[in-house]
């Protein structure tokens, strides 16, 4: 999005991983894959969780990116596409792909990846309205005005208190 987010959602280490084994279990409830692909770079660190908890040895990566500052989506730039012994997996377009990613927002890099892949299951931890009709599983849905804050992108700092911040 190119507005401000107005609120902020951060998530640990230990909430991220709980919240990916969620969505593992959720997943599978609808069947098996052959492989994964990760929407990079963000789809890397669920791509792993979800793989060794689905037994999953395939990973490929699809490298995407738009986002460039915080908050400030430019041109989506697709850096690598998906290799074709991946994309021609059972009867082709995605059969028997499972793509991850951390989160859908404006769902532009979900319509992108789909587009490469029509019949993959796609996944991601947290989604927001925008881009929820885009995937088929997820784990938590945030109001499109909130921005999510990962523990890879974040460090411990001081927080004011709540009734300063409010106090206008
Ligand atoms: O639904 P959208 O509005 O397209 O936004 C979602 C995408 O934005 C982020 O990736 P980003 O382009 O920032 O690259 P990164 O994964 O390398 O951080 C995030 O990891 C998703 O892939
Ligand atoms: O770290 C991030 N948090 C977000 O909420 C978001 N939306 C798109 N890209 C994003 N990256
Ligand atoms: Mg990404």
């Amino acid at each position: 999005m190119t507005v401000s987010p107005d609120k902020a959602f951060p998530v640990s280490w230990d909430q991220f991983h709980r919240d990916t084994r969620a969505l593992t279990w959720r997943l599978s409830g609808h069947g098996t894959w052959d492989a994964i692909v990760c929407v990079t770079r963000g789809g890397l660190v669920p791509a792993a969780i979800v793989a060794r908890e689905l037994g999953i040895r395939v990973i490929e990566t699809v490298c995407v990116a738009s986002y460039h500052e915080y908050s400030e989506q430019g041109e989506l730039k697709v850096l690598k596409p998906v290799a074709e012994s991946v994309s021609r997996l059972g009867e082709g377009g995605g059969d028997r792909v499972l793509i991850v990613d951390d989160l859908v927002d404006t769902g532009k890099t979900a319509r992108v990846v789909r587009d490469m892949l029509p019949k993959a299951h796609f996944a991601t931890v947290y989604a927001k309205p925008m881009g929820r009709p885009l995937v088929d599983t997820f784990v938590t849905e945030v109001s499109q005005d909130t921005w999510i804050f990962f523990p890879w992108d974040t460090g411990l700092a001081f927080q004011p208190p709540i009734a300063q911040a409010t106090r206008g």
